[in-house]
């Protein structure tokens, strides 16, 4: 997908050199966006492979999402993928889909004269076996793009700022909006936090397998997934590895600057390698950098297509998605900043 490719080329030679809290330092760029046509087939990576273990990862996430569990015990019997941020018993307090499928309601005490909430009645409210309430957004979404698909308010928040502000890990794509145009459906995805190597690519097809979800079962075509990544970064290693992009990013993007045709980043690898000193022991590939660049030296090729079987959000499992004609440049190993 050239999207991508373009959103790789824009943070390593625009961004800044950037520690965070993981120890493993960014080249970190502000505010990056593009938007990809649904219509012209199903924006997975071609640059890398993602099929296999990789896509079933990903569309055991998305499935983990729509059962708006606030654990993983079932994500994890498929991908480790979020094993780092759970405690032993599964319990993890990113629980996007908890949020999506059942976003707090206030207790009736904590309600201010004058504010509207739905009553337990409400078509969207559900009350939960210990009698808390809960609001559905997602089927909200659903149901309103059948009765009212004007409406501009159309929005899923995965974010409670109170949560946020104490969570080990707060959502880092934590709000969407869909928005019809004719008979396409499209979504605007926020992200305040992009790992371009790793996170992105699954957050690009987890969004645009949910788009075109939604589409099917209210009757649209799916349309332009479009995409904001407030700080959209390119982990780039720890210690004198990290430290090294500090003291040569300025020489680094000259010469990304000065590259003329794929190959040549085949060759700004090759001397990246040779001047940057090795990762430390035990920390092979958290320097991102490399096997991005051997991304951007690979032609993008065709896109694939979905097939998703006409069930509902509730009922959706891995095997009801199929994809079709994929083909992919070789899988390339990065490593998680935690
Ligand atoms: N630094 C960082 N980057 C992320 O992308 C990320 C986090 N942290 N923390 C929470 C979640 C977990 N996510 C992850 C975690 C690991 C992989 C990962 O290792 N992907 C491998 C495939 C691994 C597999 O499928 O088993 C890859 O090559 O894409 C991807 C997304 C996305 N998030
Ligand atoms: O879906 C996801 C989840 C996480 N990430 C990345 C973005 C950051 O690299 C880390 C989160 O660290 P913060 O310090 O909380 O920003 O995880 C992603 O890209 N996609």
């Amino acid at each position: 997908m050239r999207q991508y490719l373009e959103l790789v080329d824009a943070a390593l030679s625009g961004g800044n050199y950037k520690s965070n809290r993981t120890g493993v330092d960014t080249i970190s760029s502000f505010s990056e966006h593009y938007e990809v046509d649904l219509g012209e087939g199903y924006p997975l990576l071609t640059t890398k492979r993602m099929d296999g273990y990789r896509w079933n990862s990903m569309i055991h996430e998305v499935c983990w999402y729509l059962s708006g569990d606030e654990h993983i015990r079932d994500l994890r019997e498929e991908t480790k993928i979020w094993d780092a941020w759970a405690d032993d018993r599964g319990r993890l307090d990113t629980a996007y889909g908890r949020f999506w499928r059942r976003y707090p309601i206030p207790e009736d005490a904590a309600r201010l004269e004058g504010e509207s909430w739905p009553d337990e009645a409400h078509r969207w409210v559900t009350t939960e076996a210990d009698g808390r309430r809960t609001f559905d957004q997602l089927q909200y979404v659903i149901d309103t793009l059948s009765d009212t698909p004007n409406s501009r308010r159309l929005a899923v928040s995965a974010w409670h700022p109170a949560n946020a502000a104490v969570s080990t890990l707060p959502p880092c794509h934590y709000t969407f909006v869909f928005n019809v145009q004719g008979d396409r459906l499209n979504c605007h995805l926020t992200q305040r936090s992009g790992d371009i190597a790793l996170g992105v690519p699954f957050n690009i097809a987890a969004y645009a397998l949910l788009t075109e979800v939604i589409a099917g079962q209210t009757g649209y075509e799916p349309g332009t997934f479009a995409h904001t990544v407030v700080d959209a970064h390119v982990y780039c290693g720890t210690d004198a590895r990290g430290e090294w992009y500090a003291d040569n990013l300025e020489t680094f993007q000259a010469r990304l600057e000065a590259v003329d045709g794929r190959e040549g980043y085949r060759t700004l690898r090759e001397w990246l390698e040779s001047e940057a000193p090795d990762e430390a022991d035990g920390e092979d590939r958290l320097d991102h950098v490399p096997g991005l660049l051997e991304q951007l030296s690979r032609e993008p090729l065709e896109r694939p297509k979905l097939e998703v079987a006409d069930v509902s959000i509730d009922e959706l499992t891995a095997e009801d998605v199929q994809l079709r004609s994929y083909d992919a440049h070789d899988g390339i190993r990065f490593s998680v900043a935690e």
